[in-house]
């Protein structure tokens, strides 16, 4: 099995109901989201994808994100909140289906780590 790791960043704005009272008032972070994709096949060229191809994804991704005020995009609700763990989900969720839609099934998304902070950081880790 290979692993692959993409690196990027994105600003939004996010109000969190269920977690400390500060949380509640309107604030935002500068994410760091590191994208890891899988597989065991490598093409002919000798790698498992283009990390450029990987990229382009992830920042078509970040688009639908930066700089917006998260609670009023349609992928978040009272449901699913903008937490960085639902954040990671969505990141992961999206990823893939532009990897199925273009690569196939030999990669697959196998982890999406959010950061909020330097400190603190949730891991979406698929099944
Ligand atoms: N499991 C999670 N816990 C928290 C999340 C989250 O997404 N998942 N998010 C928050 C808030 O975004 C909040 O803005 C962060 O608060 P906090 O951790 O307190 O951040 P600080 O940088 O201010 O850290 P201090 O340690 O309080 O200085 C909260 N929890
Ligand atoms: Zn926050």
């Amino acid at each position: 099995m290979f692993e692959l790791k993409v690196v990027t960043r994105f600003a939004a704005a996010h109000q969190l109901k269920m977690v400390g009272a500060k949380c509640e008032n309107l604030h935002g972070h500068n994410w760091k989201i590191e994208v890891y994709v899988g597989g065991k096949e490598l093409n002919k060229a000798g790698v498992l994808v283009d990390f450029g191809e990987i990229k382009k994804y992830v920042a078509e991704i970040m688009q639908q994100i930066d700089h917006k005020f998260l609670n009023e995009l349609e992928l978040f609700n009272d449901n699913i909140p903008p937490s960085s763990e639902n954040i990671a989900l969505y990141i992961a969720r999206a990823l893939q289906d532009k990897i199925d839609g273009s690569i196939g099934d030999s990669v697959k998304v196998t982890r999406v780590a959010a950061w909020e902070s330097e400190d603190a950081c949730a891991t979406y880790i698929a099944d």
